[in-house]
C-alpha cells in the first residue's frame, strides 16, 4: 500500500535529504510532466508564492521558457523568498524572464492553455485572505486547466480542508510522498489527477513515517487495492457452518430495510448463515428476495449469542429496547460492528465507553461524519476539518477500529494507524449504502479475515462496487445500495479468482 505523509513527516524526510538539489529535481519534473500536457509554444501562466512551492515554479520556469511563452506571476516580495526560492527567482531573471504582480490582461492574444500553480504547497499556514484568496478565484475563473504543484494551493496537505478558498486543479504534480489531503475531504474535488514525483528519493519505510511524525502516534497509508484474502478461500469440503454466523440487529418499524440491507450484503458476501433480529414487532417472518436469511424476533438472544459477528444499529431507532440491546452486543465475547443508531445511542450513554473499552473481541464502528460528531461531542465542520485526527480519537475513545466514512474514508485503528481509502465516488451518498457495508465487514470477519483486514478489504471493495456500476453507466445518479450489495460480491469473488491464479 502507498504510504501517505503528514506535512511534519515530509519535513523529516526533506531534512534526511538536505543534500539533494530537491528543488531542482522539482521544477524539472514539472517540465517534464508540463510538456505532456501542453502543445510546445502555447501560453502558460505561472503562479509563484513566498515560499519554496514558488521556487519549484520558478525553476519550472527557467526551464520551460524556450518552447512556451510564459507570464510569470510573483505573489509576494521576491526580495523575501527562502534560499533555493530566490536562486531560482535570480535564474528566470537572469533568462530574460519577467515578473509580473498580477495576472497580465491578455487582450487579443491567444489565451493559457494551462495553470501552473506554484502559490503555496505543504507550507500553506492560515486561510488564504486578501490578494491571495483573489488571486485564486481569479485563476479558478479563467476556466484554464491547472497543474497544481505538489498541492493546490489553498488545500491543507494534511486534512484535505479548503482554507478560505483553493485552487480547482485538473492535475496534481506532487513530491516525495503522496499527501494525505489529496485523497479526503474537499482534496479529490481540487485535486483532479494525482501523479507523485519522487524526486529520487527512496519512499519512507514505516520507521520513518512514526520518527518523523509529530502528532500522531500511528502511519497511514491509501488503501488503493484488496489485502491479502487467503482465508477466505474454501476447502472443497466444507460447509456453511465452516463460513460463519453474521446476526444483524435493528429494522425497528419503517426502517427495515436497513437491517435487510446488511444482513442481504452479508449473505452476498459469503457468511454461511445470516440472522436478522427485526425490532418491528409487524416484520414480516421472511425476506421474499432472499428467503436464505433468517428473520427473528431480536429477543431471546439466543442467535445472537451464537454469532461469529453482530450487526448492531442498522434501522435500530433509539428506544428502551435498541438501548437495551446495545448494552447487551457490549457485552457479547463475539466481534461487534456498531453503525447508525447504535452510535447515536452510544453518543448519549456515556457508559458505552467504557463498556467498549473492556472487550475482549474486536469492536467495530462505522460514523459517517453526523454520527462522528455527535461521538466526539462536537459540530461535524470540525470532524471534517480533521478526518484523520477524528477518527483516530474515536477509534481511542472507543478501542474500536473506526471507519469514518465520507470521500475518502479514513480507517483508523486504536493504535493511531490509518488508512484512506481511494475507491468510490459521490453514488455511494445515497441511503442504505452504510448498511451494505456493515454487512459485508461481518461476512469477511466471520469467514476468517482478521478484524482489520476485514474492514479495510469491505471498504475498498464497497468503494471499489460502486465504481464497477458507475463505469458500466449505473450511477452516480441513483445507484442504490442493492445493486452495490451485489456488485459487491461479483467483485469479491474477481479479487479472489485472482489471487487464486497468482
Ligand atoms: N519538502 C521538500 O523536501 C521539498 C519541498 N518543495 C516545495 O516546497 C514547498 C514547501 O515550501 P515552504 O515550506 O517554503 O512552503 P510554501 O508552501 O511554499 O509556503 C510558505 C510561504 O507561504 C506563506 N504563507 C503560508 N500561508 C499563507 C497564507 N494563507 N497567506 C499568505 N501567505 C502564506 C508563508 O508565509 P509565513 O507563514 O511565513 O508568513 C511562506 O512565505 C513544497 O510544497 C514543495 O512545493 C520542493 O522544492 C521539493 C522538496
Ligand atoms: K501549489
Amino acid at each position: 500500500m502507498t504510504p501517505l505523509l503528514l506535512r511534519s513527516q515530509i519535513h523529516a524526510l526533506e531534512l534526511a535529504h538536505a543534500a539533494l538539489p530537491l528543488m531542482q529535481r522539482a521544477g524539472a519534473a514539472i517540465a517534464a510532466y508540463v510538456r505532456q500536457i501542453a502543445l510546445p509554444g502555447s501560453r502558460l501562466l505561472v503562479l509563484a508564492g513566498p515560499g519554496n512551492n514558488g521556487g519549484d515554479a520558478l525553476v519550472a520556469a527557467s526551464l520551460l521558457h524556450h518552447d512556451y511563452v510564459l507570464n510569470v506571476v510573483m505573489f509576494g516580495d521576491p526580495q523575501r523568498l527562502p534560499d533555493q526560492a530566490a536562486q531560482a527567482c535570480r535564474d528566470w531573471q537572469a533568462s530574460g524572464g519577467e515578473l509580473h504582480t498580477a495576472l497580465p490582461v491578455l487582450g487579443d492574444t491567444p489565451g493559457y492553455a494551462l495553470v501552473l500553480d506554484g502559490l503555496f504547497g505543504i507550507g500553506l499556514a492560515r486561510p488564504l485572505q486578501g490578494g491571495a484568496a483573489a488571486l485564486v478565484q481569479q485563476v479558478n475563473a479563467l476556466g484554464v486547466p491547472v497543474l497544481a504543484l505538489d498541492v493546490p494551493s489553498g488545500l491543507c496537505a494534511d486534512t484535505g480542508a479548503v482554507l478560505g478558498v483553493a485552487i480547482q486543479a485538473r492535475y496534481t504534480l506532487t513530491f516525495l510522498a503522496h499527501k494525505p489531503g489529496l485523497y479526503t475531504h474537499d482534496g479529490p474535488d481540487h485535486a483532479g489527477r494525482v501523479q507523485l514525483a519522487r524526486l529520487d528519493v527512496p519512499g519512507p519505510d514505516v520507521a520513518d513515517l512514526v520518527a518523523g511524525d509529530a502528532g500522531v502516534a500511528g502511519y497511514g497509508h491509501l488503501l488503493d487495492a484488496p489485502g491479502e484474502l487467503h482465508a477466505l478461500k474454501r476447502r472443497l469440503n466444507s460447509n456453511k457452518g465452516n463460513h460463519g454466523r453474521v446476526a444483524v440487529i435493528g429494522g425497528a418499524g419503517g426502517m427495515m430495510g436497513a437491517a435487510l440491507l446488511a444482513a442481504r450484503a452479508a449473505l452476498l458476501c459469503g457468511a454461511g448463515r445470516v440472522y436478522a433480529g427485526l425490532l418491528d414487532a409487524q416484520a414480516y417472518g421472511l425476506d421474499y428476495l432472499y428467503p436464505e436469511l433468517m428473520l427473528r424476533d431480536p429477543l431471546p438472544l439466543t442467535e445472537v449469542d451464537a454469532a461469529d459477528c453482530v450487526v448492531l444499529g442498522p434501522g435500530l431507532g433509539q428506544g428502551d429496547l435498541a438501548l437495551y440491546l446495545l448494552e447487551a452486543a457490549l457485552r457479547l465475547p463475539a466481534p461487534l460492528v456498531l453503525d447508525a443508531d447504535a452510535l447515536n445511542l452510544m453518543a448519549c450513554t456515556p457508559t458505552c465507553a467504557e463498556q467498549s473499552c473492556a472487550r475482549s473481541a474486536a469492536t467495530i464502528i462505522t460514523p459517517h461524519p453526523g454520527e462522528a460528531a455527535r461521538l466526539l461531542a462536537c459540530s461535524v465542520a470540525e470532524v471534517q476539518q480533521d478526518r484523520i485526527g477524528s477518527a483516530i480519537r474515536l477509534a481511542q475513545q472507543y478501542a474500536a477500529i473506526t471507519v469514518l466514512k465520507g470521500c475518502g474514508s479514513v480507517i483508523a485503528t486504536p493504535a493511531g494507524h490509518w488508512w484512506i481509502n481511494r475507491s468510490g465516488n459521490p453514488g455511494l451518498a445515497s441511503a442504505g449504502m452504510g448498511d451494505v457495508l456493515a454487512g459485508i465487514i461481518a461476512a469477511l470477519l466471520v469467514q476468517g479475515l482478521q478484524p482489520q483486514q476485514s474492514v479495510l478489504t469491505a471498504v475498498h471493495l464497497h468503494g471499489a462496487a460502486a465504481d464497477g456500476l458507475v463505469a458500466s453507466g449505473i450511477g452516480p445518479l441513483g445507484l442504490t445500495a442493492s445493486e452495490v450489495g451485489l456488485q459487491a460480491r461479483r467483485i469479491l469473488n474477481l479479487w479472489l479468482a485472482r489471487a487464486d491464479a497468482s
